[in-house]
């Protein structure tokens, strides 16, 4: 079944680079293997491109910038490609939801539900705020001083293989939307995506050499996106050291970034809050996507006074859950992105009981489920703050329960990670979710809900989960160049 759609709808042979319009080999023939984590078996040979592919890449979309075909293009005519792009998005989610499920391992569900449709929501989103940016001009006697907020130039994007193609569409709708042509990396484990986009663009009738997909390794294809004299902004996801490695290679040229990395977010819960509606919100915020996001609420506090009763009532949801089959439609949680991430969460979950972790329930891979990467719902409990499985991101399904009597506990606790991406409040007092959410140390805070988005709002991290914000006028503000023209009249 999953080869034959795999050769229907697919076609393994169009994992190719996108360059100029066109799907070609790596300059070098090489390929590299994809592999599906439910079963370790190879779905497709992809195109390993190096270093000299991404450079004639970022060539290609320089010289189709300087033809003004795109950047001078009006915006009503961008917007309206951008709209088609987002429509074929949507005819396309059953064939786009399942590449993405058996490329990620994420539930069926997941995809159609949530990553698809959020990918043509993201083009829809920019395609439209484009056209309403909202222009600058300032008068004092005769003197009017304007802002012209023009394309940056050649944007590369890199994204990792977590959320793979909605979050390229994230980054690739708003840099396209303020005229910009880009070149773009997914990651390594998950390339089948992103490679779609490149014929969605062409339906839609994008230009070519407006966007640029370039597969291979980060340390080739990514170094060169991130060195090369051409590229105008980098915007990156990915680990908080990678994002280092990018920043580094960015200074040579002074390359603007937009950094949004990883995270240990707080889930906060008070003896006030709604339990039941803590415990599924709390639930969902660390076994969803396997655990692998982001902006999970990895670190969970609850208050003393209510801890037992949480403690119980959230083992037994997390063992309720239904791991299983990505592409059965039954499935709450699939597989963890490769064998080796796989492991590297067993030894978190290893190192924590030797910390002194307790474990409620999970803390192994799934009987009968040998063949792929299944990772059992996991709940590490009775931890101190202190613990590595507190401060360091697991990104798996391996929730860390630490127990806080006071509010300032609470918020010192919240406050004692490197991480600041997000974190999550449950209360029914509204002045201390205020209070609370002004004095956590994050980009984001969700209050008595998680992951609920608005496009129009910032999104990033602060401390080592990023740099920058984008969203709404934010990404315009990150994807173009501003300029003050002064007259004097
Ligand atoms: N803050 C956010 O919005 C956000 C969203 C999703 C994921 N993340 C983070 O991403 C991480 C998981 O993703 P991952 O394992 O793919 O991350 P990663 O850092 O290993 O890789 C991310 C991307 O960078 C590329 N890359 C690797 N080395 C590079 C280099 N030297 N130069 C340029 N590019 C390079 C990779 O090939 C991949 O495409 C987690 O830490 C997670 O928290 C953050
Ligand atoms: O794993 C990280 C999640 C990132 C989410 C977004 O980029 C988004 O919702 O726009």
């Amino acid at each position: 079944m999953k080869k034959e759609l795999l050769n229907e709808k697919v076609k393994v042979s169009d994992a190719k680079l996108f360059i100029d319009g066109a799907y070609v080999d790596a300059l070098s023939g090489d390929t590299f293997d994809t592999i599906d984590p439910a079963t370790n078996i190879k779905l497709a040979s992809v195109a390993k491109g190096n270093e000299h592919d991404a450079k004639r890449a970022i060539e290609a979309a320089q010289r189709t910038f300087e033809s003004g075909i795109w950047s001078n293009m009006p915006v009503e005519e961008r917007s309206d490609i951008l709209c088609r792009m987002s429509d074929l998005i949507l005819e396309r989610v059953d064939e786009l939801a399942y590449l993405e499920t058996l490329d990620v391992g994420k539930p069926i569900t997941e995809s159609r539900g949530f990553d698809i449709p959020r990918a043509a929501q993201n083009f829809r989103f920019f395609a439209e705020m484009a056209k309403y940016v909202v222009q600058e001009n300032y008068q004092k006697h005769n003197v009017m001083s304007y802002a012209e907020y023009g394309p940056a130039g050649v944007t590369s994007l890199i994204i990792p293989w977590n959320l793979p193609f909605m979050q390229l569409t994230w980054k690739a709708s708003a840099a396209l939307a303020a005229g910009n042509t880009i070149v773009v990396k997914p990651a390594s484990y998950t390339p089948l995506s992103a490679v779609k986009l490149g014929e969605i663009a062409n339906e839609a009738g994008l230009p070519p050499g407006v966007l640029n997909i370039i597969t291979g390794p980060g340390s080739t294809v990514g170094t060169e996106m991130c060195t090369n004299p051409y590229v105008q902004r980098i915007s990156f996801v990915g680990e908080s050291n990678t994002g280092k490695t990018v920043m580094r290679n960015a200074s040579e040229n002074l390359t603007p970034v937009s950094l949004e990395l990883g995270g240990k977010s707080a889930n906060i819960v008070f003896e006030d809050a709604d339990l039941d509606e803590a415990v599924s919100g709390s639930i969902e915020a660390i076994y969803r996507n396997q655990g692998e996001i982001c902006l999970a609420g990895s670190r969970l506090l609850v208050q003393e006074s209510v801890y037992d009763e949480f403690l119980e009532k959230f083992t037994n949801a997390a063992k309720n859950i239904k791991v299983g089959e990505p592409t059965d439609e039954q499935t709450d949680m699939g597989a963890l992105v490769s064998k080796g991430h796989m492991e590297t969460v067993d030894e978190y979950v290893k190192i924590g009981i030797a910390e002194g972790a307790k474990l409620a329930h999970g803390g192994q891979r799934v009987a009968g489920l040998d063949k792929g990467n299944f990772y059992e719902p996991t709940v590490l409990y009775d931890i101190d703050n202190k613990m590595r499985v507190a401060q360091e991101e697991i990104f798996g399904p391996v929730i860390v329960i630490i127990p806080f009597k006071t509010e300032e506990d609470a918020i010192r606790i919240a406050n004692d990670s490197i991480y600041g991406l997000a974190g999550v409040v449950w209360t029914n007092d509204m002045r201390r979710a205020r209070r609370v959410s002004s004095a956590v140390e994050a980009g984001l805070l969700w209050v008595n809900c998680w992951y609920i988005r608005d496009l129009r709002t910032p999104f990033g991290g602060s401390k080592a989960s990023g740099i920058g914000r984008e969203g709404g006028r934010h990404s315009f503000d990150f994807y173009t160049e501003a300029k003050t023209v002064t007259m004097k009249l």
